[in-house]
C-alpha cells in the first residue's frame, strides 16, 4: 500500500530487501555518492523504460556484482527529498560472493532489524520503512517483527 504524501515526485527508485538468517543485507554508501556514508539497502534510480524488477536486478548487479531475483513488492514510499521508492523483497543465491563496486558501496553488512534501526547512519527513509513494517503495514516473507520492536522503535 503506498504511503500518502504531498511531496512532488522528482525521481523513482527501487531498493532490494534481502534477508539471510533474519538479517538484512545493508550497504554503507561510498563517499562519492549522494548521502555519503549513509546505511541503506542496495538499489538505485529507475532508468527510462525499465520495470522495477529490471532496475532492481541491474542496480544490485552494479553495486554488489551478483545476480539477484526479485520477489514480491513490499511497500512504496515517497522520501522527504521527493524520491518515490519501491521496496522489493529480493533473493541472492546462497553462495553468492559479493564484489563491491567501491565507487558506490563502501561496505556491506548483514544486520538484525534491531541493530539496523539503532544505526545512527541509517537513511531516514529506511527507518520509516522499518517502523512501518513493525506496525504491520506490510509483511516481509520469512521474518517476523521482533517482540521487543515497540520498545526500540518508539
Ligand atoms: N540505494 C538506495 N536508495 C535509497 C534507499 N532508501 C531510499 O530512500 N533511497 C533513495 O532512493 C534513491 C536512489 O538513490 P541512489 O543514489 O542509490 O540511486 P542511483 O545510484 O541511481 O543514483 P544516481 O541516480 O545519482 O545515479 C535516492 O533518492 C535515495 O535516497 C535504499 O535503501 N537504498
Amino acid at each position: 500500500m503506498p504511503q500518502k504524501s504531498n511531496i512532488p515526485i522528482r525521481k523513482r527508485a527501487v531498493v532490494g530487501v534481502i534477508l539471510r538468517h533474519n538479517k538484512f543485507l545493508t550497504i554503507r554508501r561510498s563517499q562519492l555518492v549522494v548521502a555519503p556514508g549513509k546505511v541503506c539497502f542496495p538499489g538505485g534510480g529507475i532508468e527510462h523504460g525499465e520495470s522495477e524488477p529490471q532496475a532492481l536486478v541491474r542496480e544490485i548487479q552494479e553495486e554488489l556484482g551478483v545476480t539477484a531475483t526479485a520477489g514480491v513488492r513490499l511497500f512504496e514510499t515517497v522520501t522527504a527529498w521527493g524520491t518515490s521508492v519501491a521496496w522489493w523483497h529480493a533473493h541472492l543465491e546462497q553462495d553468492a560472493q559479493l564484489v563491491l563496486h567501491a565507487a558506490e558501496v563502501a561496505e556491506t553488512h548483514w544486520l538484525t532489524p534491531q541493530v539496523l534501526l539503532r544505526d545512527p547512519d541509517l537513511l531516514s527513509s529506511n527507518r520509516d520503512f522499518l517502523v512501518a513494517w513493525g506496525q504491520s503495514t506490510f509483511a516481509i516473507p520469512g521474518i517476523a517483527v521482533p517482540p521487543d520492536w515497540n520498545e526500540i522503535s518508539g
